[in-house]
């Protein structure tokens, strides 16, 4: 297995959902004196050189620095984490990008640095834990896109759907045993979509 070397993947957050189901922009919501998208870049620079932040509306992450802005490659009405996937991948200085929600607060760099001294020559590194997928917390290569881009042409908009029905893609899953290995919970895939969540993920690090 080839070794990557950590400059050569870029980071990508996607931060161009509607935050419906919270009713607010969740990655701008506190988390102590910051806000969670705040938390999510500061992990991601422990690690990476690029970090792309892939949202039509820059200014209100203004307080990010050192980070690079780009908007959906789609025109689209419809908001679908899909399309800022393939517009973080193809926008990647490097040909592997590793790709997150802006929402994911408890980020663990140590999986994060096992993932990518663990993809070789696949086109996808995804963890699949507890018999789901973490789509928002894996590796793609750039040859992913074309592929990504038939889900997208057809309305399909579900990642998930290019792990198991694309030939042509050599998919590698990270288990609950190396979770286990590397004494890591599964709260580093914990996401925030209602008000209640945030409440409870407060209250699970004692800001309340
Ligand atoms: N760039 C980009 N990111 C998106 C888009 N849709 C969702 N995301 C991001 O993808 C991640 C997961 O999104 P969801 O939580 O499923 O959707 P959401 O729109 O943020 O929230 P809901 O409206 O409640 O479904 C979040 O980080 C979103 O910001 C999009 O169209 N473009």
């Amino acid at each position: 297995m080839i070794k990557m070397d950590k400059k050569r993947i870029s980071a990508v957050v996607l931060a161009g959902g509607n935050s419906t189901r919270m009713g607010q922009n969740k990655a701008l919501l506190e988390l102590g004196s910051k806000t969670i998208i705040e938390r999510v870049v500061e992990i991601l620079k422990t690690t990476f050189e690029e970090i792309i932040i892939v949202t039509n509306t820059p200014k209100v992450y203004s307080m990010l620095k050192d980070v690079r802005f780009v908007p959906d490659c789609f025109e689209s009405r419809e908001k679908k984490s899909i399309i800022g996937l393939y517009t973080g991948i193809f926008e990647a200085e490097n040909n592997y990008a590793f790709v997150v929600a802006c929402d994911m607060p408890f980020l663990n760099t140590d999986l994060i640095n096992y993932m990518i001294d663990n993809i070789g020559d696949e086109d996808i590194l995804v963890p699949y834990i507890n018999g789901y997928y973490q789509p928002l917390h894996a590796i793609y290569n750039k040859s992913c896109l074309r592929s990504i881009r038939t889900l997208i042409d057809s309305k399909n908009y579900k990642i998930i759907d290019l792990f198991d029905y694309f030939d042509n893609l050599k998919v590698k899953k990270i288990n609950d045993e190396i979770l286990d290995r590397l004494n890591i919970t599964d709260s580093c895939f914990l996401n925030m979509n209602t008000y209640q969540e945030y409440i409870n993920i407060k209250q699970y690090i004692g800001f309340l």
